[in-house]
């Protein structure tokens, strides 16, 4: 495993993090996977009360990359993880997501052997959680900010963890040229590390954790303290990491960092839009606990649609209220609008169209002549809120259900007002 932490030392099960960075890997080329993503994969229906271990999807063919039961961590008489379930399938890119305090960091170091846990069991890579010297060689990591030699060049700190690493002197520097690329440093290899921005520096902390060629590379807050440009990069690098990215690239460098085979990448984030972007897989934790666990299109698929309704008039605005009541739909007037919740599976439903066929004859035939009926979709942030909210009341690891959609939904129209 190659870990880059803030503290200068710090001792571990499985070794010392040498001056904040550590390299114990295997050389890269061992074990292939081959490539998939579980993007698209099917599930069981929303609202169905958990996602099953047995049936997460994996497109690689292969056991999950991280399957843990009951993942607990107590210092004292604080629980900071508590009884987590997690399973993450090989080959995706999981987002790791929660308020301050919720336990992120604390799971993420149990995983990596850094924290015993207090109790629970799994696999990671298919080795025993409770052995981690079994899987962490297959383990690449970066966890809080980067921590390289100031003094040195980014080639030159790659180059003296690929030795620490154990690859063959005569595959380093072809190795470490390889990474430069990929994390999009080429240009600056020969700049010392402490003339590097801090979206250089992350980049190049993980193009270290890249040089055992990693199964698993486990990202903690990797966006942090970025600028939108530096997000930007770190997304586009991100997403080249398993070897197929989830969306078209954006520069040629983009392209030719596509690896060949899978990986898994597990990255916790406090950016939410970003998780949306990058992720495929989605871990909610509150308090602890478990909030949401699955496909991330599964949580932003919703059974009602909430539709904005805007009339030529505004003295409109109070009859067409009336008369969606009157249809049995929630509705809210605004200055310019109603938003009308429709409860149609999804926008591309027919039960939508007819939905709104029949909201807009039904105005016609009043002499209301509507302008607009735009959908409007509920943002990560939106769902992530309300998952929050219903685990901080005692809710369980529950995907969306239609009630939840449309409490928050309300909640996220009250805002916008
Ligand atoms: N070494 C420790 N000793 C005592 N309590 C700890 C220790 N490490 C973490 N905690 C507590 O465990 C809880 C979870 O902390 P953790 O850092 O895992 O959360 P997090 O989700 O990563 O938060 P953040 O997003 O703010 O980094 C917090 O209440 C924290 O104070």
């Amino acid at each position: 495993m190659h870990v880059a932490v803030r503290r200068t030392t710090h001792a571990t099960r499985t070794g010392t993090l040498l001056d904040m960075t550590t390299a114990i890997g295997r050389p890269p080329g061992a074990t292939p996977t081959p490539p998939g993503s579980a993007r698209s994969a099917p599930g069981p229906a929303a609202g169905s009360p958990t996602w099953p271990s047995t049936d997460v999807p994996s497109a690689t063919g292969l056991p999950s990359a991280i399957d843990v039961r009951g993942l607990t961590k107590r210092y004292g008489r604080r629980t900071a993880v508590d009884g987590l379930d997690i399973t993450i399938p090989t080959g995706v890119v999981a987002g790791f997501v929660g308020p301050n305090g919720a336990g992120k960091t604390t799971t993420l170091r149990m995983l990596l052997g850094l924290v015993r846990p207090s109790g629970g069991d799994g696999t990671v890579l298919g080795q025993p959680l409770r052995a981690p010297a079994s899987y962490l060689p297959r383990v690449g990591a970066l966890i809080e900010s980067p921590a390289l030699y100031p003094a040195l060049s980014g080639r030159r700190n790659l180059t003296a963890l690929a030795v620490l690493a154990g690859i063959p002197r005569a595959q380093v520097d072809a190795r470490v040229e390889t990474i430069l690329d990929q994390v999009g440093l080429a240009g600056r290899g020969g700049d010392r590390f402490r003339s590097y921005s801090l979206g250089m520096k992350q980049r190049l902390a993980i193009g270290a954790a890249l040089l055992t060629d990693p199964d698993l590379l486990v990202l903690d807050e990797p966006t942090n303290g970025l600028d939108p440009i530096g997000i930007r990069e770190m997304r586009t690098l991100i997403r080249s990491l398993t070897g197929r990215p989830t969306q078209p690239p954006e520069t040629d460098a983009d392209a030719g960092s596509a690896r060949p085979r899978g990986r898994t990448v597990l990255v916790s984030s406090h950016l939410l839009a970003e998780v949306e972007q990058i992720c495929d897989w989605l871990i909610v934790v509150e308090g602890g606990r478990l909030a949401y666990q699955g496909p991330t299109d599964r949580l932003m698929a919703s059974h009602t649609v909430d539709v904005v309704l805007r009339p030529e008039h505004d003295h409109d605005l109070a009859p067409l209220t009336d008369l969606l009541a009157g249809l049995g739909l929630p509705a809210t007037r605004g200055e310019r609008d109603v938003v009308v919740t429709v409860d149609a599976g999804d926008r591309e439903s027919r039960e939508y169209v007819r939905a709104l066929a029949e909201v807009n004859r039904a105005a016609a035939s009043r002499g209301i002549t509507l302008i607009e009926m735009s959908p409007r979709r509920d943002s990560l942030e939106d769902r992530y809120q309300g998952l929050v909210t219903a685990a901080r009341a005692g809710g369980a690891t529950h995907p969306p259900t239609t009630h939840t959609s449309t409490a928050h939904t309300s909640t996220a129209q009250e805002a916008r007002r």
